[in-house]
């Protein structure tokens, strides 16, 4: 399906295409791209890619797809530099948290958003990252939304589709900004209270008894504070306006925790804590 398959950034997103796609069969070779060389060596090691180079440029020359798996701070100055390499009929699509940044990138680099280009999120990842991290199941039965704008060829976002059905994901479209909006709210908004939260206690004097008294509660709600601060400072600040708005609102709601808990308002912290238990419940029960 895929001749040729060039990952900019081989860490655990774009390595864990490349497994995905090469376990389906669906891809020919696989060239990969990257900063540090230990990481492309070990990805080679590994079977996930097949040859590499360190030049974004000479990775996608002959690539029929693309596929940029970089922080977002890193999009723009790699599509600037893949420009001028692409082959006729490439089709370039992303995996970044964020697509407005990239639609941006994108209309700062070519003047337009090209046609060839697909902005993509797979809402699937852990707290690991590195090729090592990479595994082919990933994406499987997680959804992947793509983010097309006016310009995109409908038949790129068809390539796109299937190369992530391809995977076993299930495939939505979306507005971009209403991407930006919902994945601030269920993604962003999360990983920022648990940055918050493991950075309070572990500011306090007395954080090492703390941390020796957390229950299981902690662990769970405190996992994706062990993600990458570089990919995180990076998905903050390309979606600073949303994630600002989601801080906002989630201020005024603990503000007012707060304020319940002062009173002794024993009746309504009751009725919230069921209307937010009944509400995972029913998002548990959905996704089961
Ligand atoms: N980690 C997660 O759970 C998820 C991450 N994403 C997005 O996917 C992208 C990649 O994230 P991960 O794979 O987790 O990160 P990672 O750290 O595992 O891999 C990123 C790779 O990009 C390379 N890189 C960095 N700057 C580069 C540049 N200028 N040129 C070429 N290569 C460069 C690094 O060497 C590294 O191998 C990010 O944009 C992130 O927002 C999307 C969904 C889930
Ligand atoms: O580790 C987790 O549970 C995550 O939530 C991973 C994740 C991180 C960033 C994304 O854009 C999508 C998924």
């Amino acid at each position: 399906m895929i001749a040729r398959l060039a990952v900019i950034g081989v860490g655990l997103i774009g390595g864990s295409l490349a497994r995905a796609l090469r376990e389906a069969g669906a891809v020919g070779e696989v060239v990969g791209c990257g900063r540090s060389l230990p990481n492309l060596e070990r990805a080679r090691e590994l079977g996930v890619i097949d040859r590499f180079s360190q030049d974004p440029a000479e990775a996608v020359v002959g690539a029929d797809m693309v596929f940029l798996a970089v922080p977002m701070r890193a999009m723009r100055g790699v599509l600037e530099t893949i420009a001028p390499a692409l082959a006729p009929g490439a089709v370039v699509t992303d995996g970044g948290s964020v697509k407005g940044s990239v639609v941006a990138d994108a209309g700062a680099v070519f003047g337009a958003p090209p046609p060839f280009l697909v902005p993509g999120h797979p809402i699937a990842g852990t707290e690991r990252s590195g090729v090592e991290a990479a595994f082919a199941e990933l994406y499987r039965d997680r959804r992947v939304i793509l983010t097309p704008v006016e310009q995109t060829a409908p038949e790129a976002v068809d390539r796109v589709e299937a190369m992530w059905r391809a995977c076993g994901a299930e495939v939505t479209r979306m507005d971009v900004s209403h991407h930006d909006e919902v994945l601030a709210a269920t993604s962003h908004l999360p990983h920022m209270l648990a940055f918050g939260l493991v950075d309070t206690l572990a500011r306090m004097r007395e954080n090492d008894e703390i941390f020796r008294y957390a229950a299981g509660g902690f662990r769970d709600f405190t996992r994706i504070a062990s993600s990458s601060p570089e990919m995180w400072r990076d998905i903050c600040l390309a979606n600073r306006e949303a994630l600002s708005a989601m801080l906002g609102r989630f201020s005024v709601e603990l503000a007012d925790l707060a304020r319940l808990i002062r009173e002794e308002d024993g009746d309504e912290l009751l009725a919230l804590f069921a209307r937010a238990r009944e509400a995972r419940d029913r998002y548990i029960d959905g996704v089961r």
